[in-house]
């Protein structure tokens, strides 16, 4: 029902499109062209600002580059319109990835300013340039050439346009809900977290400025071809700040979005253009309403209106349920070693957060890793997949020697892992926090989206096919599509579980796994654990809730003070002096229930980091990886 009305309003679109050009004049026919041109720039800053989380405030100067070379190509150089267009878009490509390379150090407004400069710069560079025509521009571009077409005329201009913009608006969407688009989301909403999950952060920032440039440069041939002359006022700062209120207001996260935003303001502009002054108020005003009241831009709108109706008829929501977890199959023996650490050093300026840390972990074994607040276990597992770069020693991951790797090359390697406080994407549904983590592809054989799309669709439904496996297993079937952060927090743990098991991985790291989880919620953990060990994984776990880990683990390794004070199995541990003596305060009989060594139940345990079962806050205040990245 759903797809036949959109079907519908696609067809009724495709209708008015063919048709419009009859029911307008001369001067309305400009104003659409125009606006069409519009709507694909505003297309492009979509999928690098709302979908990738890039501010690209260079997007006006893609779309002048794209212009200026076609103008330069055809009137100094006498090539033919559509040999310069295709120059004018690889060009612009290239200028493109460029202007993306800050994007690798630098993130959030300071990349604004970076891109805003080279805005800048850029008109300037046109003004003041004799190649460019200075501010006098350049005139007298040929008209493109198409077989039994007249495409100076405005009006068979629009065709061409509105096809082009068809095929780029389509493409985008395309690109938005296949696998690259969801690696782009996932990279907006936690770059840290899309690295563990395998992304490739840095190309995909490249990426993100790459398809930007595309749309500004066919946006720049298309005005370049209508107008046929191209002077610097058109790509000023003012038209650049004209198009970034089009994609706030019209919705940085949705591609329509961006185009009715497109729509809307060259509407407004229309009305205002004996106003400018006022012009330049009012779309400042719009969007400041915009980022306060609609943060989500006129796109989201719909969403906010069904998310009320909804609180206010929540039937559907209330008949969710957890599933029971399915087991994995038994792999039967592993041999080797999953996880060998050596000498490893964290020094954080003065402070060691890991001194001369050596451990081994047998393939198929739980280890558990405690410590006191501080000991240095979280800053263990982000050395260990990838987060930090450590100071001395080495890391073997199934043999490999991985010491400096980055995150995803770990993940590539078979290193997964979960969050102390979480990381779930949040604007992404359930299921689409599996299906990032379930493709392990690499980011270069997107070259499949420029020319065999049929390939990356092929692909994009097994991994759909392969997610609905993983929700099933988990239990999660009923949550697919919700949003993580309108999940209870034990639900939200068990699918961060999912998402890094969706990696197929070898090494499993759990940090805190139990924090927040009740009763009920810990002794189906254990089992969970005990399956995905059972499956072959190798699975080490950070846990202050000493019940667990004394009742699953094999083998535990004790920190205190960035060094391994106690290694051994439980019993062992628990009897260690130097171990009671590093819990000394809160000795170890507290932390240690009575019946420890005999494996009581896990939720007869204490927890004894009761602030982290209460305080689900976002990790991106407190987790000291995210400062890193953040710097
Ligand atoms: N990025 C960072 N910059 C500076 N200091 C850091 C950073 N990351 C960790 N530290 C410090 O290193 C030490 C070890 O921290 P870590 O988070 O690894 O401990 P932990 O054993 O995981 O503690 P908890 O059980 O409370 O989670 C702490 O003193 C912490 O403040």
């Amino acid at each position: 029902m759903r797809s036949l009305s959109k079907g519908g309003i696609l067809a009724v679109l495709a209708v008015v499109a063919v048709v419009l050009p009859y029911t307008v004049g001369r001067y309305t026919i400009h104003v659409i062209d125009v606006t069409i041109i519009f709507a694909i720039l505003a297309i492009g800053m979509g999928l690098a600002m709302g979908i990738s989380g890039q501010i690209n405030l260079a997007q006006i100067a893609f779309f002048g580059l794209g212009s200026y070379v076609t103008a330069i190509l055809t009137v100094r150089e006498g090539w033919g319109f559509w040999t310069a267009s295709v120059l004018a878009v690889l060009a612009t490509v290239a200028v493109g990835l460029l202007v993306g390379t800050p994007a690798l150090r630098v993130q959030s407004h300071y990349l604004g300013i970076v891109t805003l400069g080279l805005a800048l710069a850029f008109t300037n560079w046109l003004t003041n340039t004799e190649l460019t025509g200075g501010a006098e521009g350049i005139s007298g571009i040929p008209v493109p050439s198409l077989p039994g077409v007249d495409l100076s005329s405005e009006y068979l201009y629009y065709y061409l346009e509105i096809l082009a913009f068809a095929v780029l608006l389509t493409f985008g969407q395309f690109v938005v809900r296949t696998p690259l688009g969801r690696r782009l989301r996932a990279m907006r909403d936690d770059p840290l977290a899309a690295g563990a999950m395998g992304a490739e952060v840095p190309m995909l920032r490249m990426t993100a400025f790459a398809l930007s440039s595309v749309y500004g440069g066919l946006a720049g041939v298309l005005y370049a071809g209508l107008i046929r002359y191209v002077a610097p006022e058109t790509f000023s700062i003012a038209n650049m700040f004209l198009l970034l209120a089009m994609v706030i207001i019209g919705g940085r996260q949705s591609l329509v979005g961006c185009v009715v935003g497109a729509v809307g303001l060259s509407l407004v502009r229309e009305w205002l253009v004996d106003y400018p002054t006022y012009a330049q108020i009012a779309y400042g005003s719009v969007v400041v309403l915009t980022v306060l009241f609609a943060p989500t831009g006129l796109a989201g709108l719909p969403e906010r209106v069904r998310g009320a109706y909804r609180r206010r008829r929540p039937a559907a929501a209330d008949r969710a349920v957890l599933r029971p977890f399915q087991p994995y199959g038994d792999a039967g023996e592993r041999a080797g070693s999953a996880l060998e650490i050596a000498g490893l050093s964290k020094n954080f300026r003065g402070l060691k957060a890991l001194d001369d840390v050596s451990l081994s972990v047998p393939a198929g074994q739980i280890r558990g890793i405690v410590g006191p607040n501080g000991s240095g276990k979280t800053t263990l597992f982000n050395v260990v997949s990838g987060f930090y770069k450590p100071s001395r020693g080495s890391v073997r991951v199934g043999g490999r020697t991985l010491t400096n790797a980055s995150s995803h090359r770990l993940a590539q390697a078979g290193v997964a892992r979960t969050f102390q406080n979480l990381r779930l994407f949040p604007a992404m549904t359930v299921r689409e926090n599996v299906l990032v983590a379930l493709d392990q592809t690499r980011t270069r054989s997107i070259w499949r989206y420029a020319v065999w799309q049929l390939g990356v669709w092929r692909h994009d439904r097994a991994l759909r096919s392969s997610a609905n496996a993983v929700l099933e297993r988990y239990g999660l079937v009923d949550f697919a599509d919700s949003l993580p952060g309108a999940l209870p927090y034990g639900i939200q743990r068990r699918v961060e579980i999912a998402r890094a098991m969706a990696r197929s991985p070898r090494l499993l790291l759990l940090d805190e796994p139990a924090a927040g989880l009740n009763g009920d919620e810990v002794r189906q953990l254990g089992e969970i654990v005990r399956s995905i060990r059972d499956s072959g994984v190798t699975v080490v776990l950070i846990e202050h809730n000493m019940g667990l880990v004394m009742s699953l683990c094999e083998h535990v390794t004790v920190l205190a003070g960035g060094r391994v004070i106690a290694d051994g199995t439980p019993d062992e541990v628990a009897t260690a002096p130097q171990v009671i003596e590093a819990y000394l305060g809160d000795s170890m009989d507290d932390v240690l229930p009575a019946e420890a060594s005999s494996g009581p139940a896990p939720e007869a345990a204490t927890d004894p980091a009761p602030e982290a079962a209460t305080d689900p806050a976002p990790e991106a205040a407190t987790d000291p990886a995210v400062k890193e990245i953040q710097r």
